[in-house]
């Protein structure tokens, strides 16, 4: 059992605390581990510590003192963890990382750089055969929620435990470094990060705890057996008194929440150092995300190393005293860090270490034998072998000692395969939720084919050179936010892209996976123009909110239908130049055949239908779909005579299905269908796709060398909405990320990934935890879940 090292140190006085106090301290010196403090009213407190770091310390002796031998375990399979605690300004930023991560001079690196460069020279010193890979984490705990530092999205990693691994950060990100100046490059990405996070939260760093995490693991090729070392450093929030900082509203909750989870730290120490063995009945880990990651390090399964920053100044005296409390709490609380074999219970029992198992081993077991049936002890001797016990009980009282070790580990063994149980169990679940995607997306593509007549195979058997795309979001990937110079926030795009691609979406949409089963490249949009985009394999002229109708001047797209058919009159015109000049542009240009070859594809007219319910009855919304089509045909038309002949037309979504109509138009339950759904919309919507269907059929009766295939999106939306459990799904009607909660989670004011100031309140559409189990995404748009099926 070793103690956690507790060490003090005194940051040099700042030019304030000399403007207040002058030179004056409230330190005194004794020797290198004690020192005599003296509080406010002037009374003298003695300290003593592991080693104490007076103002003029460098920074390497605090690093090799306190961290270098944690570092060499590390590297050894050892977990360990090093702690800085302080108030706010006392030290603790410079002590772990110094002025600066990446530019600062040898003297004033921080323990962060130097465990950096610690880490790679132990491993460059060790067994060359044995291979070595360091991996980065960083999280930052803010208001009770931990965020990692390598993907803001991830803002609410779950804390886990293993038996195992220990604590884990669920889903972490977890960075491979390979040498010190990567590893030094990500940390400032991480720090980085933090100062984003830092402004989107309005907050300040010293109100957040930030944990780097560095994983070492061993592979020793001879036997392929690995060894794992955690290496955590915490940088603690300020641990000022809240009264201090006069802290009001969100700054009070702020410092309420670090009050919290240092007071839980704070328990959990005192729980561990109260009773005589240093073991309390029940240590409150899980009072806070804070101690709860620390679980390992205060709990015995680390080396672990706290560092109390002071200030030594006459002001700051009640603060240093709290934290020199705090530190002298610490001290007893008592460790073990795990190392691969143990013999712990042998020696707390016996006083010793256990005897070999040469010479007692016949002796035991022979006296055994006059008192057991010999079937019995050879038994016995198998068992102690199989678990690989090598003490030799000698009487029966050291037997039922030894019986009672086997118990205690095949219960943990046990323990350890439930564990292992309940992560197959969960991998399962989420392969049978795959699957069941799977599943349900053949069934769709059986049913796609039936509704377009056996023609899903069309987009198999033809090696289309080229799509060109036509419609509005349900099929743009890009090209709104490009053309009006919006901006779509996360956590759209989070599934598949990991931040957001122009989509409404989480990840991908059913043009995505179309372009998938003909083995082409996602689309690109033609208004957006930067990075060179390609369009070799076609173009996207889709964008989002367009209508067929020309736009009106407060729409949300002025890319109508027509407008996309006059792009696609430049875009070829302008290839057809391009590619007269030569090759060097067929690299991002079509070629001059896929124009008559290629697939055009159109997803357009929901906007037409579903804004028209702003302003009109129902009646005329049914009476102005011949004017809608009229218009459609009038653009496909266009594009046959300029070479056009595959068309892949997909009718409109059952739009009294969608979360945002619901919630505007479905307040009477009687406006709504079984399931839920606005019966007006989606009576429109079936009555516009009627009439679609039959202007595809009069198009292809009139150019017999085209082909035209009608695609019943409605159908099949409807049906995955209707049967939406068999599809895996949980929620049918509410949306994944907006506001509001139950039953619809919609709120119009705030769109997805925005914040907005409602009665003076400010609120945000956030995501849900699992977006796989939403049909619809925004309210407005269905999820990449959904788009897979459909
Ligand atoms: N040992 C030291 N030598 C020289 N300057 C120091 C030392 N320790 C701290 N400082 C300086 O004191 C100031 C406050 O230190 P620092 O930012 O590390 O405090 P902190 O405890 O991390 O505060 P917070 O909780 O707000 O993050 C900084 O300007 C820092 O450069």
């Amino acid at each position: 059992m070793s103690h956690i090292t507790v060490c003090a140190r005194f940051r040099p006085l700042s030019s304030k605390e000399r403007r207040d106090h002058g030179d004056s301290v409230s330190v005194q010196s004794l020797d290198s581990e004690t020192f005599i403090f003296k509080d406010e009213k002037e009374e003298d407190f003695t300290f003593s510590f592991d080693r104490v770091f007076y103002q003029g310390s460098e920074q390497v002796d605090v690093y090799e003192f306190l961290a270098l031998p944690i570092v060499r375990d590390a590297v050894n399979a050892i977990n360990g963890t090093i702690i800085t605690y302080g108030q706010t300004g006392a030290g603790k930023t410079y002590s772990m990382e110094g002025p600066s991560i990446l530019e600062c001079d040898q003297q004033k690196k921080g323990l962060l750089p130097r465990v950096v460069d610690g880490l790679f020279q132990c491993i460059k010193s060790s067994d060359e055969a044995t291979k070595y890979t360091i991996k980065l984490s960083m999280v930052e705990i803010y208001m009770e929620k931990v965020r990692d530092l390598f993907d803001l999205l991830k803002d609410n990693i779950q804390i886990k435990e293993s038996k195992v691994h220990g604590i884990l950060l669920s889903g972490v990100t977890e960075v491979s470094i390979l040498d010190s100046t990567e590893a030094l490059h990500s940390l400032s990405r991480g720090i980085a990060n933090r100062a984003v996070g830092e402004t989107q939260m309005n907050m300040a760093s010293s109100r957040s705890h930030c944990v780097y995490i560095f994983t070492v693991q061993q592979e020793f090729p001879k036997d392929k057996r690995i060894r794992t070392g955690k290496l955590i450093l915490v940088d603690l929030a300020g641990s000022e008194k809240v009264e201090k900082t006069g802290a009001e509203g969100k700054l009070l909750d702020e410092a309420k929440t670090i009050n919290k989870s240092l007071s839980a730290l704070g328990n959990v120490i005192n729980a561990l150092t109260c009773s005589p063995q240093g073991r309390a009945n029940h240590i409150p880990y899980r009072d806070s995300k804070l101690t709860r990651i620390l679980q390992d390090a205060l709990g015995g399964n680390s080396r672990t190393a706290l560092l109390c920053c002071c200030s030594p100044s006459p002001s700051n005296a009640s603060e240093s005293l709290s934290t020199l409390r705090f530190g002298a709490r610490a001290k007893h609380i008592k460790a073990s860090p795990r190392v691969s074999h143990n013999d712990d219970k042998y020696t707390k029992k016996h006083g010793t270490q256990s005897p070999s198992k040469d010479g007692s081993c016949e002796r035991i077991l022979n006296k055994l034998t006059e008192k057991l049936d010999i079937e019995d002890v050879n038994l016995l001797e198998e068992l102690f072998i199989l678990e690989g016990i090598f003490s030799y009980p000698n009487s029966v009282e050291d037997l039922e000692l030894t019986l009672e070790d086997v118990a205690l580990r095949t219960i943990s063994s046990l323990q350890e395969a439930l564990e292992e149980l309940t992560l197959i169990v969960e991998e399962l679940k989420i392969e049978n939720k795959a699957l069941k995607f799977r599943l349900a997306a053949a069934e769709r593509v059986d049913t796609l084919n039936k509704k377009a007549g056996g023609n899903t195979s069309f987009l198999h058997k033809f090696n289309f050179p080229a799509v060109f795309n036509f419609g509005d979001s349900n099929s743009d990937t890009g090209g709104l936010v490009a053309g009006i110079g919006d901006r779509l926030d996360p956590p759209n795009g989070q599934i598949f892209f990991k931040r957001p691609a122009g989509r409404f979406c989480d990840g991908r949409l059913i043009i995505d996976f179309l372009m998938d089963a003909m083995d082409l490249p996602f689309l690109n949009p033609y208004l957006d123009s930067i990075g060179a985009p390609t369009f070799r394999k076609g173009c996207n002229f889709a964008a989002a909110g367009s209508t067929v109708l020309p736009a009106s001047a407060n729409a949300v797209s002025p890319f109508s239908f027509g407008i996309q058919v006059a792009q696609f009159m430049r875009f070829k015109i302008r290839v057809l130049q391009l590619l007269e000049k030569g090759r060097k542009f067929q690299k991002y240009i079509p070629q001059e055949d896929s124009f008559q070859k290629g697939l055009y594809m159109f997803d357009i007219g929901q906007n037409d239908l579903a804004g028209a319910f702003y302003s009109k009855s129902l009646d005329q919304i049914l009476a102005s779909i011949p004017t809608i089509l009229v218009e459609f045909e009038t653009g496909i038309q266009e594009l046959y005579d300029q070479g056009a002949r595959n068309f892949w037309i997909h009718n409109t979504g059952p739009l009294g299905c969608l979360t945002q109509n619901i919630a505007k138009f479905g307040t009477d339950p009687s406006k709504l269908d079984e399931l839920g759904c606005v019966s007006g919309h989606n009576q429109a919507a079936r009555l516009f796709n009627l009439q679609l269907q039959a202007l595809c059929k009069k198009f292809q009766g009139q150019h017999p060398d085209a082909k035209v295939i009608h695609v019943d999106i409605y159908t099949i939306k409807y049906n995955l909405i209707a049967n939406y459990s068999r599809y895996g799904f949980e929620h049918p009607l509410m949306a994944c990320c907006g506001y509001g909660g139950l039953p619809l989670n919609y709120d119009s004011r705030v769109p997805c990934g925005k914040t907005k100031v409602v009665n003076g309140t400010e609120i945000t559409a956030k995501g849900c935890s699992d977006s796989t189990e939403y049909v619809n995404w925004d309210g407005i748009h269905y999820s990449e879940a959904a788009n897979q099926n459909g």
